[in-house]
């Protein structure tokens, strides 16, 4: 099974993960391998440079906060990047997949349901936390302007859309309760595996 995991930036996926990943779990990061294709494809280096610009690029180094203050800025910049990241991510994480050897792996992506990734999950999970934990993580974490927190977040959909889509929902507020959620769904979706 294919467990697709979300949330808005900031929400504490990428935390909930690691706790899945502590149970043995296989965890594929979008993020990550859009990062990794973003500097290791030369086809995509291209096609990113045709649609940013030679900025985009120092040598075969991304520059991922110009990328980013372009994209962000100019939706319809935003979904050509898309088109060229997301097709190339997903046929990486089919390779990954094969090779994975587990009754089910998490996929862990950023807009698994703007970007319409849930539809290829058995199960997809949300995590939530408020506006303000997310901004005071955010700042914390990247020293991040609120302009480009709030940028970002008007690019994505509110919780109370994904939570329509979604089948389990993490509120990641104090780490140990959602330590306890993560077992909760682990075993849930075990039980699920085995019917
Ligand atoms: C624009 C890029 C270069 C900025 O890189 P940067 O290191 O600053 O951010 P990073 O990739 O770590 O993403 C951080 C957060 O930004 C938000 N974000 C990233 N991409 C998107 C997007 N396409 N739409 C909405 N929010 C996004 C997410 O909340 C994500 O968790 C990069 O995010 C990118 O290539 N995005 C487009 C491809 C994509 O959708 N990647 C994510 C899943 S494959
Ligand atoms: N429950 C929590 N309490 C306090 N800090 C937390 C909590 N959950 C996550 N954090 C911290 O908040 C920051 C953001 O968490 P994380 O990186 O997991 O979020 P994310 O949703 O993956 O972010 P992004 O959307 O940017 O990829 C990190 O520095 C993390 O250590």
């Amino acid at each position: 099974m294919v467990v697709g995991l979300t949330g808005g930036i900031g929400s504490g996926k990428t935390t909930v993960a690691g706790f899945f990943k502590d149970k043995g779990i296989p965890v594929y990061i979008a993020d990550d391998a859009g990062k990794r294709l973003l500097e290791t494809s030369a086809e995509i280096r291209e096609k990113v440079t045709a649609l940013i610009g030679k900025e985009a690029y120092t040598g075969k180094t991304p520059n991922r906060k110009h990328i980013a203050s372009v994209v962000f800025n100019e939706s319809s910049k935003l979904e050509a990047l898309n088109g060229i990241i997301h097709p190339a991510v997903a046929k990486d994480f089919e390779t990954w997949k094969s090779e994975q050897n587990s009754v089910y792996v998490i996929y862990e992506a950023a807009i698994l349901f703007e970007a319409g990734g849930y539809k290829k999950c058995d199960i997809n999970i949300l995590v939530t936390a408020s506006k303000e934990e997310k901004i005071k993580r955010l700042q914390q974490r990247d020293k991040s302007s609120i302009e480009e927190i709030e940028a970002r977040m008007a690019k994505q959909w509110s919780d109370e859309q994904k939570k329509k889509l979604a089948d389990f929902e993490i509120e990641n507020h104090d780490l140990s309760l959602t330590k306890s959620r993560v077992n909760e769904l682990h075993d849930i979706i075990l039980k699920r595996g085995k019917n």
